[in-house]
């Protein structure tokens, strides 16, 4: 299955960790269509018969897009998808994608996702459009996990592009939460915000949670260990570090399109 776009933008697919540019694209290209690059890149790992986990997001859903079009020309066939969210399940849905969920399909063969950001060991941060607690759900249930990203999401640590890094809480007390969280990351430089929605009340999550954003000022070190004390405090649902999960990450940039695939470090 041969990519949409111009022959010309090519494709490294490398193992790894310092991967090699591969050759200059044609011409700029906005943000949207590096993102588009690499979802259609992801979607070439799709083969018929796949239960299939559906991303949120303005990436994801070039992914979406791709997938009903692909079943729509026959050149896919019994797909299943489970979405990540209610708004990709409005979309598969439009766009023709027989859907279903975790109940029915507790093991899924592919999961397509972007993310905020992803460290050079393929962690990432999820969540800044709301959907983490069933990504992490969805993805965590996947015998592979693509994630799809332009390069604008690559940093050296987790919390590196000093944007949130949100935790789905229960709305029930919800700044005793936030107070929690805020003093445990205290010493990573830590402001944690209750997210905002329409008309200044409250972001509600597609469970009807809530989501508290926590920036940070310095790198977080040990990733595993945070995952845990985080996760450890009462009113905390999850968090959006995604850490190991991902099996393969493209990234689309200015310089074409490169493909990380996790190794044990
Ligand atoms: O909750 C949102 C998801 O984790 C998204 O996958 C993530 O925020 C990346 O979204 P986008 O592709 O729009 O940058």
């Amino acid at each position: 299955m041969a990519l949409a776009y111009d022959p010309l933008f090519i494709t490294s697919e490398i193992s790894a960790m310092d991967v090699a540019a591969a050759s200059p694209p044609p011409m700029m290209l906005t943000q949207d269509e590096l993102k588009r690059i690499a979802a259609y890149k992801a979607v070439e790992f799709v083969e018929s018969g796949m239960v299939l986990g559906l991303g949120t997001g303005s990436t994801a859903k070039h992914a979406v897009d791709r997938i009903g079009e692909l079943l729509r020309q026959g050149k896919l066939e019994n797909i299943v998808g489970i979405p990540t969210s209610k708004k990709t399940q409005e979309q598969a849905l439009s766009v023709g994608i027989p859907l279903s969920d975790l109940d029915a399909h507790p093991v899924i063969d592919l999961s397509i996702d972007g993310a905020d950001e992803v460290d050079p060991y393929l962690n990432l941060v999820k969540g800044r459009g709301g959907s983490l607690l069933r990504e992490k759900m969805i993805e965590g249930a996947s015998k592979k996990f693509v994630v799809i990203v332009d390069e604008s999401k690559m940093v050296k640590h987790i919390g590196g592009s000093k944007l949130a890094l949100p935790v789905e809480i229960v709305p029930f007390c919800w700044r005793f939460t936030a107070e929690k969280l805020r003093e445990l990351m205290e010493g990573y430089g830590c402001e944690a915000n209750l997210r905002l929605g329409e008309r200044g009340k409250p972001f509600v999550t597609d469970n009807g949670n809530y989501i508290v954003d926590m920036h940070l000022e310095k790198d977080m070190g040990d990733l595993r260990a945070v995952s845990d004390a985080i996760l450890r405090i009462a009113g905390v649902v999850e968090h959006g570090m995604f850490l190991d999960m991902a099996s393969t990450v493209i990234v689309a940039g200015e310089f074409g399109v490169k493909i990380k695939n996790k190794q044990s470090f």
